[in-house]
């Protein structure tokens, strides 16, 4: 048994509790909570974004620069030292990068210059790890933000005796979103352009952050093994199939966990009332009070939540169609989000026209997100596509049925009424068609309706679904030390 403990440079453009918008931060809090709990050492690295919270309390530590060609000066760059429960996190601050009022960019569009910006960050979280003196096993990489890491640590960094023992893991939380730039913004970061290759420049003017990574990786995976076995696929992959079968061997889905510290109906701070499987009556006093939050009739009608980015892969070209029938029954609907303009004025408009039972709340609230999952009956996910998907999880947590597309990482954490009656924890169908979602819903209410009893039977069975963080980062732990070749620790 080999109980190598291992340190873990994690970077990631999101991190929850310093800044997010959507999943990514989640699970780059959770995850290097856990790994540190087992004993590894972690050190995260992620931007200093002007809307980074705890700012105040950031300590700067290194004043470090990128060098550029004899014709512009250097880009000079400063380290921010902040602590998450007491793991190190690194923020990377240069103020023409990061000190922006977007993380991505602005009222929908993404900044110009965000290939220049993430090439940056990569390159900046290397020499940050030299700087510290930080010699890490595993780089572990997130998203395509930190795709040219791999790379840059075989090309630029292979001499360099700080990174001689370092392997690298890639985690695509999305392969949708790949990072694709014009190749002539790299050039404004001679560090990395100065390194690229035929491989990697190909003979496009583009640049693909996410497929570099996938190539030049140690070990990548997935967050969820349905997902993974998705984009081996040419329909599922986002035209991303050739590379990730390409890498098959290094390839795997690593199911995310729920972070029951922050998502638990026994001591959730968000939620005004608390709850557990065995008396969910707090649940009901959750539910006045979301319906009382969002300004709906406070009494018994079932109450659907949604909470999410506001994209085409959460299936609103499947809702759209179908909500005006779906309001004539006695439903209520809350739905909370931002980001696509044109999905906006749909759910703004009919949000307007049906106001006694559906609210849109077009935003990003954390405090309303906790009180949809503790409040209302069932959850809304019919996804185009999920890699994995954590509010579902969170909904499981609370009692609310969720009620999913089956794909990616729904497929595998949601099991349906009508297929498993005995173990159902939601509902799920199959086809993206609007009618098919409007026959879902339907079902689910015609349960709520006539099978009160099944209803609580199913709500308890979902709370005792459980999907926990140490389990996903043992399997994480598997992944770096088959990149280091060394046999985990608990075989
Ligand atoms: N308006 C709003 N107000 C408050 N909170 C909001 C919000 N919009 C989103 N959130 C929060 O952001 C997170 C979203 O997480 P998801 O995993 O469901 O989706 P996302 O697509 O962002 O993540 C991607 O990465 C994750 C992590 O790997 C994968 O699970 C997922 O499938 C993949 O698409 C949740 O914590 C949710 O509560």
């Amino acid at each position: 048994m080999d109980s190598k403990k291992l340190k873990i440079l994690f970077i990631s453009s999101e991190v929850e509790g310093f800044s997010k918008t959507g999943g990514l931060a989640d699970v780059a809090k959770a995850l290097p909570l856990e790994l540190r709990n087992m004993g590894h050492e972690v050190v995260i690295i992620t931007p200093f974004y002007r809307t980074i919270e705890h700012r105040e309390s950031a300590q700067q530590i290194h004043q470090l620069h990128l060098k550029t060609d004899n014709a512009r000066p250097d880009i000079p760059f400063a380290v921010q030292e902040l602590s998450l429960d007491g793991i190190k996190v690194l923020a990377i601050d240069n103020a023409h990068y990061f000190d922006r009022s977007g993380l991505y960019g602005e009222e929908n569009n993404a900044y110009a210059d965000n290939g220049e910006r993430f090439a940056f960050f990569g390159i900046a979280a290397l020499l940050t790890s030299i700087a510290e003196d930080f010699s890490p096993d595993i780089v572990h990489c997130n998203d395509w933000h930190t795709g040219l890491v791999p790379y840059l640590l075989k090309a630029r960094f292979h001499s360099n005796t700080h990174f001689t023992d370092t392997k690298t893991v890639l985690t695509s939380h999305n392969s949708a979103y790949q990072g694709i730039f014009e190749k002539s913004q790299l050039n404004l970061i001679p560090e990395v352009s100065s390194c690229m290759d035929d491989r990697v420049l190909e003979s496009y003017s583009y640049i693909n952050f996410l497929k570099v990574g996938v190539i030049y990786a140690d070990k990548i995976n997935t967050v969820s093994p349905n997902y993974a076995s998705e984009l081996l696929t040419t329909l599922g992959s986002h035209g991303m199939s050739d590379h990730f079968i390409e890498r098959i061997h290094d390839f795997e889905g690593i199911l995310n966990g729920c972070d029951y510290n922050d998502w638990s109906p026994e001591t959730d701070k968000l939620i005004p009332y608390h709850f557990d499987s065995n008396d969910l009556s707090g649940k009901e006093k959750c539910k006045k009070a979301l319906q009382q939050e969002v300004g709906l009739q406070v009494n018994d009608t079932p109450i659907f939540g949604m909470v999410c980015r506001l994209t085409d892969q959460k299936g609103f070209a499947l809702i759209i169609p179908i909500l005006e029938r779906f309001l004539r029954h006695n439903v209520q609907l809350v739905i909370v989000g931002s980001g696509d303009p044109a999905i906006t004025g749909h759910l703004t408009a009919l949000a307007a026209h049906y106001s006694d039972n559906f609210k849109f709340i077009n935003g990003y609230s954390n405090e309303l997100s906790h009180l949809i999952e503790a409040g209302s009956d069932f959850f809304l996910m019919p996804s185009i596509f999920e890699p994995c998907g954590l509010n579902q999880l969170y909904s499981l947590a609370y009692g609310t049925l969720p009620i999913v597309r089956a794909v990616g990482g729904l497929k595998d954490t949601v099991i349906d009424y009508d297929q498993d009656p005995d173990n159902a924890n939601g509902f799920m169908f199959y086809e993206p068609s609007a009618n098919e979602l409007l026959n879902i819903l339907r079902r689910a209410l015609l349960l709520y309706i006539e099978h009160p009893e099944e209803m609580l039977r199913l709500k308890t069975q979902a709370m005792r679904s459980h999907f926990y963080w140490s389990d996903s980062a043992k399997h994480y732990e598997r992944l770096y030390h088959s990149a280091l070749h060394i046999r985990p620790q608990w075989e």
